[in-house]
């Protein structure tokens, strides 16, 4: 089976053009690559730079040097130099992601937040509510919710959104950034038990765990990032 995804000497900095383009160095040499059926977990201490890497990987963040090969749809396409299109095309078909926060839209129910990457790949939006609905009953969200706008609810009951939202789809790779950090034992146990089924799946998946128990339920290799921390200069 083809690798999902290959990272390749990918180097980060942040220029701070309001604080007279101070330079942020925070990783380079970064070197590492998915396989299907695996989950990998970044490990390393706050700051390290785990949040970056993954950004990167989604295409939030522009990397700075380097490559991120992502085998999308048969074909090797380098996610840092990707137009905005096809970085879309990525997101839709071969990478899913569960942010740490959930983007609230206005009067948009949690059923449809959640159904919305069913409905971009051209499921019905019953069928994308039905399957969400599913999810939610899973992840244990009280029904009285699921028509209503995720702005007001709970952190944890906006991550469970998220996470419903991250895992309806089938797509071949999955980012985790936290996912269970505002969750309590019953539903963290839950998401571990999802991440088991996406990895029998064949997904390649990629996380950050603050738990240590969720850490260790999951991972198949863990990776400190402070091995590509960028060294300070005086
Ligand atoms: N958008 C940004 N602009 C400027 N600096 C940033 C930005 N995002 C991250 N950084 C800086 O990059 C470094 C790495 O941050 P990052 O969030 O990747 O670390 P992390 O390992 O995920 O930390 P944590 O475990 O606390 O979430 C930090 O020094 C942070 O201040």
């Amino acid at each position: 089976m083809p690798t999902p995804i290959v990272v390749s000497d990918v180097a980060k900095n942040f220029t701070m053009h309001l604080r007279g383009g101070t330079l942020i160095p925070v990783v380079e040499y970064v070197n590492l690559s998915l396989k299907a059926g695996q989950c990998t977990v970044l490990g390393g201490p706050s700051g390290a730079g785990k949040s970056s890497i993954l950004k990167m990987l989604y295409g939030n963040y522009a990397v700075g040097e380097g490559q991120i090969l992502v085998n999308h749809n048969g074909d090797y396409v380098d996610l840092a130099t990707a137009d905005p299109r096809t970085v879309l095309a990525i997101r839709r078909e071969t990478i899913g992601y569960v942010s740490q926060f959930l983007r609230v839209v206005p009067r948009v129910s949690a059923l449809d937040v959640a159904g919305e990457p069913l409905v971009l790949r051209g499921t019905s939006p019953e069928a994308a509510r039905e399957r969400a609905a599913e999810l939610f009953a899973r992840l244990n969200l009280p029904e009285t919710l699921w028509e209503l706008p995720p702005a007001t609810f709970s952190g944890g009951e906006q991550q469970r959104v998220n996470i419903a939202r991250g895992f309806i789809t089938g797509h071949p790779v999955l980012l985790l950034d936290e996912p269970t950090a505002s969750l309590d034992a019953n539903n963290r146990a839950v998401v571990v038990e999802m991440i088991a089924e996406k990895k029998k799946a064949g997904v390649a998946l990629l996380g950050i765990f603050h738990d240590q128990d969720v850490r260790e339920a999951v991972a198949d290799a863990i990776i400190d990032v402070t091995r590509f921390a960028t060294p300070k200069t005086a």
